[in-house]
């Protein structure tokens, strides 16, 4: 059951939506079912809607006519007449073949400010080109989308991603699961100081390799309990004895929680190809990356219990020298060097109750 990301985990958190991004929502719904679509958008602050139908609801808009905030042309006429008129304005363009591509960098010298980008089979690597030749002008790059799913990939193409998705639909949801795509999350992260080092015998641990390659000082939050966890860093840095494997985290146990770009907690044993992950650093930056596989092997055990803010967890990870902590001047500590009183980065806030990985506000006492 994986469902919707709950609202108080996210708000103890700093959302940051990626500044230069944007989503623009284009209503597909009946005028009957418009305002009440539109008043349960959140976080959307521009449509492509005809000025004139969304009048006095307090969203800018992108559109074929002068009266939008952002006047789409479809000419180079159309452009000229917009630049008179001293509008903002960009180019609408169909995508066929690489002539169109070549018109619209001939509509960003020619001053657009924004190019919407419209391919109906070949969509990525023409928009590759475009994100090439246009990422180092002035000129944003826009294209459409039907889907969140979509709305993700297009804003990774060419790692760049476009500047603006417009996602055409009648589902809120469906906008609130493309916005998820361009927030990421400030983890407050603080210093842990570690109370209790203890082995624990053997039991299943989890390598979670992602589809991303890892630097130093980057690592996946995990923990005991959903409210308190620790840095646990990658494997970037090798050892005479091991070679670097930078996509991986050696993350715990397979009890062990970790919090997913959907807002809720997994239980690492979960995690498995395909599946969305956090990573995280230690200023609490966090990014996404994508499981490709996850190694679930009997290991030797450690316990660490630690305490941050009077708050106290623990965390269960492989007992070996690959699996290294991060402390408070951004050296690692492998989890074999590990002794009370050391200080290590981690996340620690109130305790709260956990339903298949959503937050519910009920008693809980986690030992
Ligand atoms: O087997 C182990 O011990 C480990 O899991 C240590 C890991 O941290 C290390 O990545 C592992 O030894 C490398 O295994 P490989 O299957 O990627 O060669």
């Amino acid at each position: 059951m994986r469902a919707r990301a709950p609202k108080r985990l996210q708000s103890n958190l700093v959302e940051a939506a990626a500044k230069s991004k944007e989503l623009i929502v284009r209503p597909t719904v009946a005028k009957a079912g418009l305002e009440k679509f539109l008043s349960k958008l959140k976080n959307v602050s521009m449509l492509n809607a005809d000025p004139k139908i969304v009048a006095g609801k307090n969203f800018k808009t992108i559109f074929e006519s002068n009266d939008a905030d952002l006047v789409i042309c479809r000419t180079f006429d159309e452009m000229k007449a917009a630049k008179t008129a001293g509008k903002t304005f960009g180019y609408y363009k169909k995508v066929l073949s690489n002539a169109d591509v070549d018109e619209i960098e001939r509509a960003s010298q020619a001053g657009a400010s924004f190019v919407v980008v419209d391919a109906n089979d070949w969509k990525i690597i023409p928009l590759e080109n475009i994100i090439a030749k246009l990422h180092k002008s002035r000129t944003k790059v826009y294209t459409t989308a039907s889907s969140s799913k979509e709305v993700k990939t297009m804003f990774s193409v060419l790692e760049l991603g476009v500047d603006g998705v417009i996602l055409s639909t009648d589902s809120e949801d469906e906008v609130e699961k493309a916005g998820q795509q361009l927030s990421t999350v400030r983890f407050p992260i603080k210093v842990a100081r570690i109370t209790e080092v203890k082995d624990v015998g053997t039991g299943e641990r989890v390598c979670v390799d992602t589809a991303s390659m890892m630097g130093m000082g980057e690592g996946m939050l995990i923990g005991s309990r959903s409210n308190f966890m620790l840095l646990v860093h990658n494997e970037s840095v090798g050892s005479s004895f091991t070679s670097p494997r930078p996509f991986r985290v050696n993350a715990g146990a397979v009890y062990c929680y970790t919090i997913t770009p959907d807002g809720n907690t997994r239980y690492l044993s979960e995690l498995e190809s395909g599946a969305e992950v956090w990573i995280v650093n230690r200023e609490g930056q966090s990014r996404r990356a994508t499981v490709g596989r996850s190694k679930i092997e009997t290991r030797p055990l450690r316990l660490l219990r630690a305490e941050i803010e009077g708050e106290t967890g623990t965390v269960i990870l492989q007992n070996a020298e690959t699996i290294r902590l991060m402390k408070p001047d951004g050296k690692l500590l492998s989890v074999t060097e590990v002794k009370p009183g050391d200080e290590v980065m981690g996340y620690a806030k109130p305790a709260s109750g956990r339903h298949f990985g959503m937050e519910v506000d009920e008693y809980i006492v986690e030992k």
